[in-house]
């Protein structure tokens, strides 16, 4: 079986140049396309199977990573930017026009993310921006309609890409996040 895991990985990663300065997002509209600038390299560039992030039409995976919520700002056509979900921990900004997210933004001030935003670095006008190093929330692609049978070729597979697999985040942020938490109760 050929496993795609999504188009800007399925050939082998691409390192980023480490000193990429930013650029700008823009979605797939030909007409109006939404542009949104970012300050700044990615960070914890990952692909995610989980059923809410974006994914390009036939990706299994969506590859999403984060910026500062200040370095990321709306420069043209916004008024076609929505939110996918209110009620969501990362509020995604889409575009009305071709369905793109083009940031997710967390609003809870407590979460131990707040401050970050989601971007899809493919969507870069530029190259060079930080490349993906894990792969999060692998079993939440079987919510998507993968077969769970063919789970152990989509891990080898990243396995092989160098995107060691995980069920939720990678072990880093999940320490990030329970941290927060006792910290939290400790208060
Ligand atoms: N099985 C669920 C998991 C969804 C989920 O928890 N996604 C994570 C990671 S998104 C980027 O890495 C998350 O933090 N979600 C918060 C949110 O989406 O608001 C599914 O697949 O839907
Ligand atoms: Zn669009
Ligand atoms: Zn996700």
């Amino acid at each position: 079986m050929t496993v795609h895991i999504h188009p800007s990985v399925d050939g082998g990663i691409k390192q980023g140049s480490g000193h990429f300065a930013g650029g700008t997002l823009v979605c797939k509209c030909s007409d109006k396309p939404v542009k949104v600038g970012v300050k700044g390299d990615v960070a914890h560039n990952h692909a995610c199977g989980c059923t809410k992030c974006w994914k390009p039409s036939g990706a299994t995976f969506s590859v999403v990573a984060v910026v500062p919520r200040e370095n990321v700002t709306v420069l043209q056509n916004g008024d076609k930017l929505r939110i996918v979900d209110q009620a969501a921990t990362i509020q995604r900004h889409a575009c009305t026009g071709c369905g793109t997210h083009m940031f997710g933004r967390i609003e809870n001030k407590g979460h131990a993310f707040y401050g970050l935003d989601f971007i899809h670095p493919e969507l870069f006008e530029e190259s060079g921006s930080a490349a993906p190093g894990f792969a999060a929330f692998v079993s939440s692609v079987i919510e998507s309609g993968v077969k769970p049978s063919d789970m152990t070729a989509i891990r080898s597979r990243l396995k092989e890409l160098g995107l060691e697999p995980y069920d939720c985040l990678s072990p880093a942020l999940m320490d990030v996040l329970a941290n927060h938490v006792a910290t939290a109760k400790a208060a």
